[in-house]
């Protein structure tokens, strides 16, 4: 169990491990998973409500916690370090600086999101609101920003646990979003073949009536046996 959670936590990019270097700051607030083993992680799930989450991001956030209730969906846990375990990619001395970049602002300024999964339907719906250093056009969210969360949130649709890449990511912008409002991201694998995932997405409002854009993507199992990946 302990294993498979740490084989799943690496492959999320969660896992930090005393791999040389000073370990940034572990946790300020909110809940931590804590898992001893030969290498101690400490980490904190920022999937979790803060000050900053609107009234929104509240009421869906609990809708969506009753819904876990049964089993059928499951909050997915997010963390800020990144340091790979078996990363060869950057210096062992770097890790202790890299993050996950859509977790390296502070509360309220960036991206505040929590995801649910449904891994039956294979869907995963992320409830995101964006903060003022994510402003693109005056008062709006970068595109940039939303295609972030939505490459995201696809990636967590296609595969849960799996070493993927986006391949391919096409999004129509039907709506500009204000800055700070709450949008839910809803996407779906709706294909899968061979090493290649396929997923659909659409970005909405709060009360589901404006459409702020639609997406296809492509995933891609990396093939262990080529070295480049
Ligand atoms: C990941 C950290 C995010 C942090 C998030 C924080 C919290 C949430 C926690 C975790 C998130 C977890 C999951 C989210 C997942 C992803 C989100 C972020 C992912 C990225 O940010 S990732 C960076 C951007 N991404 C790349 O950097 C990819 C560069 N690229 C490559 O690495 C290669 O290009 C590769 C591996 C794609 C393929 O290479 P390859 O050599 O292994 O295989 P090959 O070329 O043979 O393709 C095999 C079959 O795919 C078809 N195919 C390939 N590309 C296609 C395309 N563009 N269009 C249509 N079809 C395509 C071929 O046609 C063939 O199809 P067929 O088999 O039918 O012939």
């Amino acid at each position: 169990m302990l294993r498979s959670c740490l084989a799943r936590l690496r492959t999320l990019g969660a896992l930090r491990g005393p791999r040389g270097g000073a370990r940034p700051p572990a946790t300020d607030t909110g809940p931590a998973l804590r898992l001893f083993s030969s290498e101690e992680v400490i980490l904190k799930d920022y999937s979790v409500p803060n000050p900053s989450w609107s009234k929104d991001l509240r009421l869906l956030y609990d809708q969506y916690m009753k819904k876990c209730e049964d089993g059928s969906w499951k909050r997915l846990p997010s963390y800020r370090d990144v340091a790979h375990l078996d990363s060869k990619l950057i210096k062992e001395e770097q890790m202790p600086q890299a993050r996950i970049f859509i977790r390296s602002y502070e509360d309220g300024l960036g991206f505040e999101f929590v995801m649910f999964h449904n891994d039956v339907e294979k869907k995963t719906v992320c409830l995101f609101q964006g903060g003022p250093y994510l402003q693109g056009l005056s008062g709006w969210l970068h595109g940039g920003a939303m295609a972030t969360m939505i490459d995201i949130t696809s990636g967590m649709a296609a595969s849960i646990g799996e070493r993927i890449v986006t391949a391919n990511l096409n999004i129509d912008f039907k709506r500009p979003v204000p800055l700070y409002s709450v949008v839910v991201i809803n996407s779906q694998l709706y294909k899968a073949e061979g090493r290649k995932l396929f997923v659909s997405c659409d970005v909405r409002s709060v009360d589901g009536k404006t459409l702020y854009a639609e997406a296809t993507s492509l995933f891609v199992k990396l093939d262990p046996e080529k070295s480049s990946t």
